[in-house]
């Protein structure tokens, strides 16, 4: 799977372990930064990763700040994105299943390496359901991103 990633200065460590385990999975990763501990702001690399993810519908992205907050809101502020802070593994899988959450938040003062590569791992394996409630309520995300100006 195309995977987009991308994290701001507080992500930053925990980033390198998981494109480290992105690859050893056999996923395609596109790593949009930060490559260092320098401060960088995360609506920036949020907006970068979400336009990468909103050109194939079939690629996943991730987003790591410090707690997760911040990229989580900044992504869902894009248009066709919906966006989930997952610190737990079922919400990482449901998110998908029911809500067709194509970008994932992580916190990296929240969560440790392991517990990091379980939600990806989570996520990743996640399809969305076709189930018509599931199909009705993510159209209905769509009109009310439509409905605003
Ligand atoms: O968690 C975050 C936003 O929700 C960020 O990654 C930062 O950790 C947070 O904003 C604190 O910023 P700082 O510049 O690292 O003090």
């Amino acid at each position: 799977m195309k995977v987009v990633v991308g994290a701001d200065h507080a992500g930053f460590p925990l980033k390198g372990t998981i494109v480290e385990h992105l690859e050893s999975m056999g996923h395609e990763v596109l790593d949009y930064g930060t490559f260092s501990e320098e401060p960088v702001d995360f609506p920036v690399i949020t907006k970068k990763v979400c336009d990468e993810v909103k050109k194939d519908e079939d690629a996943r992205g991730l987003m790591i700040c410090g707690t997760g907050v911040g990229a989580s809101i900044a992504a869902n502020k894009i248009k066709g994105i919906r966006a989930a802070l997952c610190h737990d593994i079922y919400s990482a899988h449901q998110c998908v299943e029911h809500d067709n959450v194509n970008v994932m938040a992580i916190g990296a003062q929240i969560v440790g390496d392991k517990l990091a590569q379980e939600l990806i791992d989570s996520y990743l394996q996640a399809r969305f359901s076709t189930a018509s409630e599931f199909r009705r309520r993510v159209q209905m995300l769509s009109e009310l991103e439509n409905e605003q100006k």
